[in-house]
């Protein structure tokens, strides 16, 4: 099925960060040799702008984020940065996965810089980079725990440390996949709360894919839903009107709040 998106009919009041241009995406399948998971895909992705992508298991978000981070290539059309192609992974396009990948025999505050010494460390002085590991550790409240090494920390602690990581390498846009996904609900509902502060206070744009409608409606200020696939599209293109900076209480006791929830699960569940 291909859906046509209705997010590109909307105009754009500021220069699209991202765009996804008629994208398609099929992998090899066991038994119909081919399968087109991403239909005919466009959107525009504002900058400062935060975008969810959710979907139907399997509709292909991971795919989409994959696409538009540059680490996987569509079969037909573009992903655009700032107008210009994507055709690989850049500095300019930081990925947050839900399993951090830290290096075990480094501390926290040591994979910070590790990655930072990676992405261009010649850019900056080990003074400032120090300054920047500190800075984004002290963000997601690990100041503590910046000299524990991932063994020592638990899992929501590492999620935090994987998270100051990619805010640290300051890419112009962030696309996080599930980045809160493997964590219990306790913790996931703070660091909710730690990625809306940090989103707010951040000039860059934000690509999130999340199955939770919840934490879409508190993090976006607009939600791509996909179709079910195969061959998903933008389903529909949903503008998030709560206005910032948010808290929690106030976005869930808003009245647009339970309809568009409403709304949100009804997609999710009908997918067309
Ligand atoms: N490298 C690959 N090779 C073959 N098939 C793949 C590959 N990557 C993804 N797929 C298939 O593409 C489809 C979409 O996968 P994707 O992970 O993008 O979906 P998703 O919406 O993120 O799923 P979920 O919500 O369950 O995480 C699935 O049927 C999956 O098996």
């Amino acid at each position: 099925m291909t859906v046509t998106s209705e997010a590109t009919a909307e105009p754009l009041t500021a220069a699209p960060a991202l765009a996804a241009v008629e994208v398609t995406k099929g992998f090899p399948h066991r038994r119909r040799g081919f399968q087109r998971v991403l239909g005919e895909t466009s959107f525009s992705i504002r900058e400062g702008e935060f975008v969810t992508i959710i979907g139907p298991s399997g509709s292909g978000k991971s795919t989409l984020l994959k696409l538009l981070a540059g680490l996987e290539a569509p079969d037909s059309g573009r992903v655009e940065l700032a107008g210009e192609p994507v055709t690989a992974p850049s500095r300019r396009l930081g990925v947050v996965f839900q399993q951090h990948v830290l290096l075990p025999w480094l501390t926290a505050k040591q994979n910070v810089l590790f990655a930072l010494e990676a992405h261009g460390g010649s850019d900056r002085s080990a003074s400032e980079r120090e300054r920047l590991a500190e800075h984004w550790l002290e963000l997601v409240q690990l100041s503590d725990a910046k000299d524990l090494k991932p063994g020592q920390l638990s899992g929501g602690m590492q999620q935090r440390v994987g998270i100051a990581r990619a805010f640290a390498l300051e890419s112009e846009v962030l696309l996080m996949d599930e980045p809160l996904g493997a964590l219990d609900a306790l913790t996931r509902h703070t660091l909710q709360l730690q990625l809306l502060k940090l989103s707010e206070q951040e000039k860059r744009t934000f690509v999130l894919v999340t199955h939770d409608v919840d934490e879409a409606l508190l993090l976006s200020d607009r939600i791509l839903v996909l179709s079910q696939g195969p061959e998903a599209a933008v389903l529909k293109d949903v503008k998030v009107p709560f206005p910032r900076p948010r808290d929690r209480d106030a976005v869930e006791s808003s009245s647009d709040y339970l309809a568009l929830r409403r709304e949100l699960l009804g997609l999710l569940t009908s997918g067309s």
